[in-house]
């Protein structure tokens, strides 16, 4: 019912539900606590949230929540394709800067699995980008933090230049991964 794939940093995975297909089209348990516990993918998620992104080119991240809020999240595309991204900004791990860098789309129905220490962006590949993502913990605009997605020192390559990058205001002013503050042990 799942496919379950570690990525170069382990914690991250991709998740793969079934499909069954027929003349209809599809049908997939897109999330079943039961599937995904036997599958060892044990979070507890108490909200579900819903972005369109109506260009593509269309960067938004990196972010994170300190505890008592800190997220782990499991992303999804339901129309269009994303390059998603997550930042490993946990301080005592071997990967800690590195990346991993996953398309999602509607059609792969791939989702990626982002541990709690982690901070997640993405960029849009298509216009009218629908992503859905859960989350472990409750927004909190004051736990709520960002790292500058094109911070040289992440070495993340992008679909789309930094100039052009469609942006929030808060995106745009985001600081490097060594400015920060907040982060995790
Ligand atoms: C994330 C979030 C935002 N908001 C509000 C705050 C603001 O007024 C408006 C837009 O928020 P933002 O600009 O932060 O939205 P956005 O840039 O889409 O933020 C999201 O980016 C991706 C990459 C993530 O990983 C998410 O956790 C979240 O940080 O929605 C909530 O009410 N609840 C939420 O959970």
């Amino acid at each position: 019912m799942l496919d379950v794939q570690p990525t170069a940093i382990p914690d991250v995975k991709i998740v793969t539900p079934k499909r069954f297909v027929d003349h209809r089209g599809f049908f997939s348990e897109v999330y079943s606590r039961r599937c995904f516990f036997e599958a060892g993918i044990t979070e507890e998620f108490v909200q579900d949230n819903l972005s369109l992104s109506t260009a593509a080119g269309t960067v938004r991240g990196l972010h994170f929540q300190s505890h008592p809020f800190a997220q782990a999240k499991l992303v999804r595309v339901t129309r269009g394709r994303i390059m998603d991204v997550a930042v490993d900004i946990r301080r005592s791990s071997p990967s800690y800067g590195q990346h991993v860098a996953v398309e999602l789309s509607s059609e792969n129905g791939r989702q990626l699995l982002i541990p709690v220490g982690f901070a997640h962006g993405f960029c849009t590949l298509e216009a009218d980008t629908e992503v859905q993502y859960k989350a472990t913990a409750y927004y909190s605009a004051p736990h709520n933090h960002g790292i500058a997605f094109d911070d040289p020192a992440l070495g993340i390559e992008w679909p789309v230049r930094s100039a052009q990058a469609i942006l929030s205001d808060k995106d745009r002013k985001q600081p490097r991964l060594e400015e920060l503050t907040v982060c995790f042990d």
